[in-house]
């Protein structure tokens, strides 16, 4: 019996359902930061609760900037979820990580520009640490898992999060790398931020789908080409899921990320504003309930 573990898992580009769900129900969640991307799906496989949202709605309806991406991660933990694995479609800055390989990063560079990157503000500030933006423990999970799922995984590296829609110039795709990037996507971030100021242990997969534009002056990412590797990396990503769930633990220890809060709060009591505390809701609510 595994117990504890409820694992969030947020489907990008290509991973709208998870078929291997037994006790399938869609459910809406409506959430003080607004409407998730879509509906969650609830389920387990075999003891593991399991809660999927398709990042940008089924049929893909939402792009990567207008993304609501604290509607995505409240309803997570609203749904009971404990840990958040995301899967997402990226390009490749390396060489050695040609496409269909899946890379587990543990590290970004974030250059979004437009997006609300927090729950926190004006009348309750909050600074959790990024140091370590993953959870080392899920994102060694999950590279086995992806392995046993018959991928090649790479444990580490370093995804830089880029505002989009477009894709990157050549340029920029260069620069990136020089920055000790190595895999590109468009949706990371603030996801990875929020998921840690909600206390939920996060891992990222990437799928690698194309090698972006860098490589030679005539190559350029079509979603086309996307989409064509897309649907061999989905496949490998709903196996990830079930051998995800046959490995876990059998018993959930706590991670230092379920209480990152309780070292991060800086507004005094007195000055907290109520409204911000009331939408914090069920992200304060373990914090609140241990201070006097
Ligand atoms: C379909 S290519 C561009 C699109 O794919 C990635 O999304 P996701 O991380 O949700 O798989 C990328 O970030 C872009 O949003
Ligand atoms: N080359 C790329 N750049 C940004 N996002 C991506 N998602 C998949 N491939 C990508």
């Amino acid at each position: 019996m595994t117990s504890g573990w409820t694992i969030g898992v947020i489907g990008g580009s290509g991973l709208y359902a998870i078929d291997a769900l037994e006790d399938q129900r869609w459910i809406d969640v409506d959430t003080p930061w607004g409407r998730p991307s879509d509906q969650l799906l609830t389920g387990r496989i075999g003891d593991v609760r399991f809660v999927f949202l398709p990042r940008h709605g089924r049929g893909h309806r939402i792009p990567p900037g207008e993304l609501n991406a604290r509607a995505n991660i409240y309803a997570l933990k609203a749904a009971g979820c404990t840990d958040v694995v995301a899967i997402s479609a990226v390009g490749s800055l390396r060489e050695e990580l040609p496409p269909g390989h899946f890379v587990v990063v543990d590290q970004f560079i974030d250059r979004t520009v437009a997006r609300p990157a927090s729950f926190f503000g004006t009348g309750l500030v909050a600074h959790v640490s990024l140091a370590d933006p993953t959870c080392e423990r899920l994102s060694a999970l999950c590279a086995d898992a992806a392995q046993a799922a018959g991928a090649d995984a790479a444990r580490g590296g370093t995804y830089l999060a880029m505002e989009g829609p477009q894709f990157s110039s050549r340029a920029e795709s260069l620069l990136f790398r020089q920055w000790g990037a190595d895999v590109i996507g468009m949706t990371a971030m603030p996801e990875a931020r929020l998921a840690r100021e909600a206390e939920l242990p996060y891992a990222l997969v990437g799928m690698v789908t194309d090698y972006d534009c860098w490589r030679s002056a005539n190559e350029k990412v079509e979603v086309a080409d996307v989409i064509a590797r897309l649907g061999a990396n989905a496949d490998l990503g709903r196996r990830l899921v079930v051998e995800l769930a046959r490995s876990l633990p059998a018993e959930r220890t706590p991670s230092p990320v379920d209480t990152v809060l309780d070292f991060a709060l800086i507004t005094a009591p007195d000055a907290r504003d109520p409204s911000m505390i009331e939408k914090l809701g069920i992200i304060l609510d373990r914090t609140l309930s241990r201070q006097p």
